[in-house]
């Protein structure tokens, strides 16, 4: 039996958001007891040959949380303030997650303690390496498959791919997505989170009845995610009015330029600059907070964990808010949030694009067949609205709040395929 003492406290947080769905659910009790621990935990010390001449040595993890529905998917984040209990709470939201679209597979995750801005390139490859070398063993095709998350893309899921082929003397392309095309890439992994996230809002627009032209978005952090989800909700006619990076935002009422705005910062590295010339409307900087609070019809967080927490909630004034990061809301502003009538739209399902889109990188992998963008295009559009569809009707039906339907769509799966898998042979809810 599980002590309540050997729960990493991140898990016990992650459960309690799911009590709601767990007494909804008629699903054998040991389902919560058996997402109480991660499946397997692996910590590696990276050492690195600085161009310098010194050692570095950093700290890594690969967490597999549950591979009850398939082999362990998830990112690797390479951040300086990533830790083991962050990694494994991920993994465990990447389990809910696969599960909430229908994905093949269990959750798992990877970070390593590292500022990637601090690197050069070649230390940046030799930390990438570094961390395929310790981790080889535990992951591979059918075992658990990483991809990028935040400050991990193409460049270093290649050079991973490489180190692995090199440790196993064979070509494996499948033990890793998000790689370049040239190398069994997916066409479309680069935009998939981003593009994935627009789709479940326009949805989520149609659904309310209303029309995209009226809608205004705020987005924070202009990454992977949340650059190429603002090209994509401009696409589908909304308007981007502001975007934030970590040095700070810009605002324009009348829309920004965004395609002109990211040029900038990828020639600077950050936003704080932009002027008139980049846009087609004088800008304003604003402050992160500032960003937050903005009176916006749609709040899109793509940057990090806990940006709003109940210091702040209380300052939100968007309507809706779309989680495109993980866990941008934190649980104690959750119910705040709900009272002031703010509409969440969850993590585990808005941004499912990417992973969606890395499990037809790896079906592709595997046939040796590979498809046009625009067929992963209509691919992905075609399972994340179905399953955001499903996730919207089953709020619906049982009265239930947007995340609450989402977990239960996940946990029900899981549930499911423990079941099936004989684990709870005597169990019988009747
Ligand atoms: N990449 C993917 O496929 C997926 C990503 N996600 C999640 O989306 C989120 C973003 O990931 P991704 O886009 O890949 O990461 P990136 O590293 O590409 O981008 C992160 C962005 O967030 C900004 N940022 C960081 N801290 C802050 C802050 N305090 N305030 C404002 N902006 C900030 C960064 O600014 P700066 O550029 O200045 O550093 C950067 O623009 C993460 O939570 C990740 O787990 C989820 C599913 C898939
Ligand atoms: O494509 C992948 O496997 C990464 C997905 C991921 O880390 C996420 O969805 O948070």
């Amino acid at each position: 039996m599980v002590q309540q003492s050997d729960i990493p406290k991140v898990i016990q947080e992650a459960q309690e958001r799911l009590d709601l769905v767990f007494e909804r659910l008629s699903v054998c009790p040991d389902t919560r007891q058996r997402l109480s621990l991660p499946h397997r935990v692996v910590e590696a010390a990276i050492p690195v040959r600085m161009d310098d001449g010194s050692l570095q040595v950093f700290r890594s993890w690969r967490v597999q949380f549950d591979v009850t529905r398939g082999p362990g998917k998830g990112g690797i984040r390479f951040h300086p303030s990533v830790s083991r209990d962050e990694v494994i709470a991920l993994s465990f939201w990447m389990a809910i997650k696969c599960a909430v679209v229908n994905l093949p597979y269990g959750g798992a995750k990877g970070g390593v303690r590292v500022d990637r801005k601090k690197l050069s390139l070649f230390e940046l490859e030799r930390v990438s390496r570094g961390y395929m070398r310790a981790m080889a063993d535990v992951v591979g095709p059918d075992v658990d498959i990483p991809g990028p998350d935040m400050n991990t893309d193409e460049l270093v899921m290649g050079w991973m791919a490489d180190e692995y082929d090199v440790i196993k003397r064979q070509r494996s392309p499948a033990v890793i997505t998000g790689k370049p095309v040239a190398l069994g890439g997916s066409r479309g992994r680069t935009a998939a989170t981003g593009e994935g996230a627009a789709q479940v809002l326009d949805l989520w627009a149609e659904r309310q009845k209303k029309d995209n032209k009226t809608i205004k978005i705020a987005i924070q952090g202009l990454g992977n995610a949340g650059y190429y989800f603002a090209c994509a909700a401009e696409r589908l006619g909304f308007t981007v009015v502001a975007v934030a990076d970590s040095s700070g935002a810009v605002y324009c009422d009348q829309g920004l330029d965004v395609p002109a705005i990211y040029a900038h910062k990828r020639k600077t590295r950050e936003l704080k600059g932009v002027s008139a010339e980049n846009d087609k409307h004088t800008v304003e900087s604003l402050s992160n907070e500032e960003l937050l609070a903005l009176d916006v019809d749609v709040l899109a967080l793509a940057a990090m964990e806990n940006q709003i927490t109940k210091d702040n909630a209380k300052d939100v004034r968007a309507k809706w808010l779309l989680e495109i990061a993980n866990g941008p809301v934190a649980a104690d502003a959750d119910p705040m949030l709900q009272k002031q009538g703010v509409t969440v739209l969850p993590d585990v399902l808005v941004n499912t694009g990417g992973v969606i889109v890395s499990y037809y990188e790896w079906l592709q992998n595997r046939s040796a067949d590979y498809w046009s963008a625009e067929q992963v295009q209509q691919r992905m559009q075609e399972l994340i609205r179905s399953q955001a569809e499903l996730c919207f009707e089953l709020a619906e039906n049982e009265d239930l709040d947007l995340r609450s339907a989402a977990y239960m769509q996940g946990i029900k799966r899981i549930a499911e395929a423990m079941d099936a898998r004989g684990t709870h042979a005597e169990f019988n809810p009747e």
